[in-house]
C-alpha cells in the first residue's frame, strides 16, 4: 500500500491535512519547495525576515511589559505607605488627590495599555510574509515527511535512528521531539504504512519530555490503539487503550502521582516490546521481486553484481569515437556491455554547470510523468525540472557536440536539455526512458517524427552526499552521482525495440542537493550511426518480450 502512496500516486490527492485549494496549487504550475533542495534554500531568507520581526514584536511588547512592571511596583509602594499611616492617609488633601489620580486617569491609562495591540506592526509584517505566494504551506510539510518516509522505506532506516538524526550510519545531530515523530507516525498511518507509524509512535512515546507528556501522550496512546487495530493486534488494543484510560485527564483515576506515572510508562514499556517489525524480512530470492522492489533493493544495495560479473568491466581511456579523443581521450568506466552502459568522468566544466544554472534561475517546477492522456504530477517523481532548448546558449551547443563526439550519435534532433533538481527525499522511481508504441499511437511523444529515444546522456551536475545513486535493476548497477560525470546508456535494441534491460530510477536522496542534466538522443539520423538489425534482437531473452508485450497491454 506505501508504494501506491509514496511511489506511484499519479493523481491529485485529496482529503487528508489538506484543502481543496491547496490540492490544485499542487497540481498547477505553483511554486513548490520540498522537491527541491534549490528551492528549499530561497525559503530560508524568507524565515530570516520573519525572524526579525518576530524580535521586534518581542522587543515592543518587552518594553510594554517593562512600564507596567514598573507602574505596579510604584501602585504597591504607594499602597504600602498608605497601610502605614493608617486611616490618617486620607486625611491629608495630598493623598486624596494621588488616590483619586490612580483610580482614575493611571488606571485608565494602564487598562489601556494592557488593551493595546503592542507590536502590531512587526505581527503585520510577519503575517504578509507567511502570506507570501512562494511561503511553503501544509502541503510542503506534507511533502517533506512523505520524502522522509520513503527514505526510511526504501533505505530501511530504522525509526530510532531517523529520530535520533543518524541517517544510513551518519549522524547529522538533529533530535526530533515526542511531536515531530507524533506527526510522522499521523502521516505514515494516513498513507497506510502501519508498521512505521506503529514504530514512529513508541518513538514519540520514548521521547515525551516531562512538560510535555500530559499533552501528548493521550494523543500517541489514542493513535497507537488506532494503529494496533488496523495491524489487527487486538490484544494490544486491549492493553493500550487500559493505558490510555489511566493516562487521560477526564479518566476517573487522573494521574498526579509521581508514582502512578511510573507505573503507565511500565505499562507502556511493556506495550513496546510486543513486536512488529516497523520493515519487512529481506526476500529470500531477489530475482521474483516486482519491479518497484527491484528498484528499491538496488537502490539500498542489496542488488549488486557478483564479483565475477564485475571482473567482466573495465575502465580506461576512450579514443575511438572521434580523431579529437586522439589528442583529448575519455575517461570510461563500463558498467554493463550488453545493454551498454558506461560512464564517462570529467566531461562537463565547473563554467558550463555555472551558466546553465544561471539560465534556469528561478524557472524549474515539479517534474511531471506521463499519465494516460497527458503530464501529471506524480509521486513516482519527485523533483523539479526544467526543459531549455539548445539555441538559448553556445554552452549548451558546444555540449551536445561533446555528448555527438562522446555517444557517435547525432544530436541534430534531440530533445532540449532537461535540467532536474531532487529535494529531501527526491526520487524518481523506475521507468524506462524510451516511450511504449502507444504513446506515440495516442501522439504523447513530442516530436513523434523524430522517432524514439535511442539513447540517453545524463550528466551529474553535482555530487550527493548520501543517497541518490540511478539504480539499474537488472543490470545490477548502482551509479552513485558523481560531479562532472555522465552516464550514457542505449534504450532500444538494435532493431528500434525498447530495451527493458534498461529500466533505471533515481534513488531518493538521503542529504545535499542533485542536479542533472538529460539529453535524450532520438532515433532519427541515425541510421549511418547505429544502423538497424534486420532481426529482432530483443528476442534474445523471452521473458524480456513478455514483459514488454504486458506493458503495452496495459
Ligand atoms: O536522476 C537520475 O539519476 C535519473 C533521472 C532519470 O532517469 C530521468 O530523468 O529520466
Ligand atoms: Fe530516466
Amino acid at each position: 500500500m506505501l508504494l501506491k502512496r509514496y511511489f506511484f500516486d499519479t493523481q491529485c490527492r485529496l482529503g487528508g491535512v489538506l484543502a481543496v485549494l491547496a490540492v490544485l496549487g499542487w497540481c498547477g504550475a505553483e511554486a513548490e519547495f520540498y522537491s527541491s533542495v534549490h528551492a528549499m534554500s530561497k525559503v530560508f531568507g524568507y524565515e530570516q525576515k520573519m525572524l526579525q520581526h518576530m524580535q521586534k514584536f518581542i522587543a515592543d511588547n518587552e518594553s510594554k511589559l517593562d512600564f507596567l512592571r514598573a507602574r505596579l511596583d510604584e501602585f504597591e509602594r504607594e499602597r504600602d505607605e498608605a497601610e502605614q499611616w493608617g486611616v490618617a492617609y486620607f486625611e491629608s488633601p495630598l493623598n486624596k488627590y494621588l488616590l483619586s489620580k490612580r483610580l482614575t486617569l493611571d488606571w485608565e491609562h494602564i487598562a489601556n495599555l494592557m488593551a493595546a495591540t503592542t507590536g502590531a506592526k512587526p505581527l503585520l509584517r510577519l503575517q504578509r510574509l507567511r502570506q507570501h505566494e512562494s511561503m511553503p504551506n501544509a502541503r510542503e510539510l506534507e511533502g517533506a515527511i512523505d520524502g522522509l518516509l520513503r527514505l526510511q522505506f526504501v533505505y530501511r532506516l530504522k525509526t530510532k535512528h531517523v529520530a535520533a538524526g543518524v541517517l544510513d550510519g551518519v549522524s547529522y545531530g538533529t533530535q526530533l521531539n515526542a511531536q515531530h515523530c507524533l506527526d510522522i507516525a499521523q502521516q505514515a498511518e494516513r498513507d497506510d504504512h502501519l508498521q512505521l507509524a506503529h514504530a514512529w509512535l513508541l518513538e514519540a512515546n520514548s521521547r515525551l519530555s516531562h512538560s510535555d507528556r500530559a499533552q501528548l501522550q493521550p494523543l500517541i496512546l489514542r493513535q497507537l490503539v488506532k494503529v494496533k487495530a488496523r495491524l489487527s493486534d487486538h490484544r494490544g488494543v486491549n492493553s493500550t487503550l487500559q493505558v490510555l484510560q489511566n493516562v487521560e485527564p477526564g479518566s476517573e483515576t487522573p494521574l498526579n502521582k509521581y508514582e502512578d506515572l511510573m507505573q503507565v510508562q511500565h505499562q507502556i514499556d511493556e506495550l513496546t516490546a510486543e513486536p512488529v517489525e516497523e520493515h519487512a524480512p529481506l526476500p529470500e530470492d531477489f530475482t521474483k521481486l516486482s519491479d518497484f522492489e527491484l528498484y528499491r533493493y538496488t537502490c539500498n544495495g542489496h542488488i549488486k553484481p557478483t564479483p565475477s560479473e564485475l571482473r567482466r568491466l573495465r575502465c580506461g581511456y576512450m579514443s575511438e569515437t572521434h580523431p579529437f579523443l586522439l589528442l583529448a581521450p575519455l575517461k570510461v568506466e563500463e558498467l554493463s556491455h550488453d545493454p551498454l552502459l558506461v560512464v564517462y568522468h570529467d566531461v562537463i566544466y565547473q563554467s558550463e554547470i555555472d551558466t546553465i544554472a544561471r539560465l534556469i534561475k528561478n524557472k524549474i517546477q515539479r517534474a511531471t510523468v506521463m499519465g494516460n492522456n497527458s503530464s501529471v504530477v506524480s509521486n513516482a517523481r519527485t523533483s523539479q525540472f526544467t526543459f531549455i532548448p539548445k539555441t538559448r546558449h553556445k554552452v549548451l551547443r558546444t555540449i551536445d557536440q561533446r555528448v555527438a563526439d562522446m555517444t557517435d550519435l547525432n544530436l541534430e534532433y534531440a530533445e532540449h536539455h532537461q535540467l532536474a533538481n531532487y529535494g529531501i527525499g527526491g526520487h524518481y522511481a523506475q521507468h524506462m526512458d524510451w516511450f511504449y508504441p502507444n504513446a506515440f499511437a495516442t501522439e504523447q511523444v513530442s516530436s513523434i517524427e523524430m522517432g524514439n529515444r535511442i539513447a540517453t546522456v545524463l550528466f551529474y551536475l553535482t555530487d550527493v552526499e548520501q543517497g541518490g545513486g540511478t539504480a539499474f535493476p537488472v543490470l545490477k548497477q548502482l551509479l552513485k552521482p558523481k560531479k562532472y560525470a555522465a552516464a550514457f546508456w542505449y534504450n532500444l535494441h538494435a532493431s528500434g525495440v525498447g530495451d527493458v534491460r534498461t529500466m533505471h530510477g533515481a534513488c531518493p536522496i538521503i542529504v545535499g542537493s542533485k542536479w542533472v542534466l538529460n539529453r535524450w538522443i532520438r532515433e532519427f539520423v541515425q541510421s549511418d550511426r547505429r544502423p538497424c538489425h534486420l532481426w529482432d534482437d530483443s528476442l534474445l531473452t523471452l521473458s524480456q518480450v513478455l514483459e514488454l508485450d504486458k506493458s503495452q497491454i496495459e
